[in-house]
């Protein structure tokens, strides 16, 4: 049935119907009265009749009172929870709440919430209500981990920096107390932790079946009360309930496999997020992998493996640099192979490959840690030796020149001798202004060693107008 609108509030509308009918029951009051008998001249009197339309007045403004009093707050609190939500919602969209760490909402507080007062359709709206602000709450909490997760990945191509933020969101997210991302080394040929945050021992977990199972075939795995793993808790080493194994891919292909500790079970918005990261994982891995294979290409020789020239040059810059400014010596030692060509054009460029790797392997055997061997040509190599007097430089080139003479380089059943000859300058024993005149001192004992026989070290303080070369 539709009843006519009398204003444009509904509740007003209904403050005029309640009285209209309330003045209606008291006008026909009296005569349902004379139909139960009772005579008409004690009820049809304009006193009757003005005490019984009161009544129904009355109880018109009874019924109303009810409404306003029970129904209209109700709506009125559903009404400001709606918009303070709305509220809400807005100041969460600027940027900078989107950035924040944490989500305000008020979705979930008081704030936000309808109390149920009935079981009627006002109470299963209340009810309603709610429901669809915690829905609203739990979706927009996805967006915002997601969000937090895209800025972190883009914030940065290094491996460790990117293991950081995340393990930040999962810890923020309550999705994990501890975290290893595993990935397989092409260069190893093996699974490597590349970071791991509150997993004690995380390196063991390179051998387990169910992550080598992960990287290998792809396989998810979620094991309960795990004996063998250890989550660093903030004052002792407890163990988690739950260890979740799951492959990190990247365009179909596994690249390796994410595993997370946890002390509590995860819930169904939460395995949400954690799938979302999941997948968004396997790209930001590959591109972090991708930056760490190319910086190690810049600055190191492919086929040695040792720093290549212009990586080398930037280092004895910074290293001369700080001998000056320290008053620290610093060595440098010039090194070629001998009658390299002919043993290319006697045995083949493959051996000469050969050759000059053993001379690295070799060369790494005689250096101290802080010392850089770099490939400065073909067969020619510069190793700078930070804080080392030229004497000290000259006796490790010596053994590195019998070192070499001792090794045969085996070629099926030929054997190969190489030798090498050095040529070692130093600073402050020579008074050099740069790196550079450091060189070119290194290399004219290089090529006073090849011109007095091969084989055997120079040292640049004996050569003839070294002191000229110098002041
Ligand atoms: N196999 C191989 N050979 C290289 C590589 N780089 C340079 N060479 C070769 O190394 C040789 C260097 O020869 P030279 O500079 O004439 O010197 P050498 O034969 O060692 O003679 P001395 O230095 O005077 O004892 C050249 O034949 C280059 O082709 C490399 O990466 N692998």
């Amino acid at each position: 049935m539709k009843i006519p609108r009398l204003s444009n509030s509904i509740l007003r509308d209904q403050f005029i119907w309640m009285m209209i009918t309330g003045f209606l029951a008291g006008l026909i009051f009296p005569f349902f009265i004379v139909l139960l008998g009772i005579p008409q001249e004690k009820v049809m009197t304009p006193l009757f009749f003005g005490a019984s339309i009161m009544a129904g007045l009355a109880m018109g403004l009874l019924n109303f009172g009810l409404v306003h009093f029970v129904t209209r707050p109700t709506l009125k609190e559903l009404g400001e929870k709606m918009d303070t939500v709305r509220k809400r919602l807005d100041e969460q969209m600027t940027s900078e709440a989107s950035k924040s760490k944490k989500m305000d909402t008020c979705l979930e507080a008081q704030e936000c919430v309808v109390h149920i007062r009935s079981r009627d359709e006002l109470g299963q709206v209340a009810g309603a209500f709610n429901k669809l602000v915690q829905t609203l709450r739990e979706s927009l909490e996805i967006q915002h981990s997601y969000q937090r997760f895209s800025a972190a990945v883009n914030s940065t191509l290094e491996l460790k920096a990117l293991g950081e933020e995340v393990m930040d969101i999962l810890r923020d997210y309550q999705l994990a107390n501890g975290m290893a991302i595993i990935v397989y080394d092409n260069q190893q040929d093996a699974l490597k932790t590349v970071y791991a945050s509150g997993i004690n021992h995380p390196e063991w977990l390179v051998n387990k079946v169910q992550v080598i199972e992960a990287v290998e075939k792809g396989r998810s795995e979620s094991i309960e009360l795990p004996l063998d793993v250890e989550v660093d808790a903030v004052l002792a080493t407890v163990q988690p309930r739950f260890v979740d194994i799951l492959p990190i891919e990247f365009k179909g292909m596994r690249i390796g496999a994410l595993v997370l500790a946890r002390l509590q079970p995860l819930e169904k918005k939460q395995q949400i997020i954690l799938s979302l990261l999941q997948k968004g994982l396997g790209l930001a891995i590959r591109n972090a992998l991708t930056h760490e294979e190319i910086q190690r290409i810049a600055v190191l020789d492919g086929l040695t493996g040792i720093y290549n020239r212009r990586f080398g040059m930037q280092r004895l810059h910074e290293e001369f640099g700080r001998a000056q400014r320290s008053k620290t010596p610093l060595a440098l030692i010039m090194l070629d192979i001998d009658h390299f060509k002919s043993i290319n054009d006697t045995y083949g460029h493959p051996v000469g490959d050969r050759a000059i790797k053993l001379v690295v392997k070799l060369g790494k055997t005689v250096l101290r840690e802080g010392d850089i061997l770099v490939r400065y040509g073909g067969e020619e190599f510069m190793i700078v030796l930070p804080g080392a007097a030229i004497d000290d430089a000259v006796k490790v080139a010596e053994r590195l020149r019998h070192k070499v003479t001792e090794t045969l380089l085996l070629h099926g059943d030929q054997q190969i001798h190489l030798t090498v000859s050095l040529g070692v300058a130093g600073y402050p024993a020579l008074e050099v202004a740069d790196e550079d005149a450091l060189i070119a001192l290194a290399d004219e004992a290089l090529y006073k060693a090849k011109e007095s026989g091969r084989n055997r070290v120079v040292d640049a303080r004996y050569l003839e107008g070294a002191q000229a070369a110098t002041s």
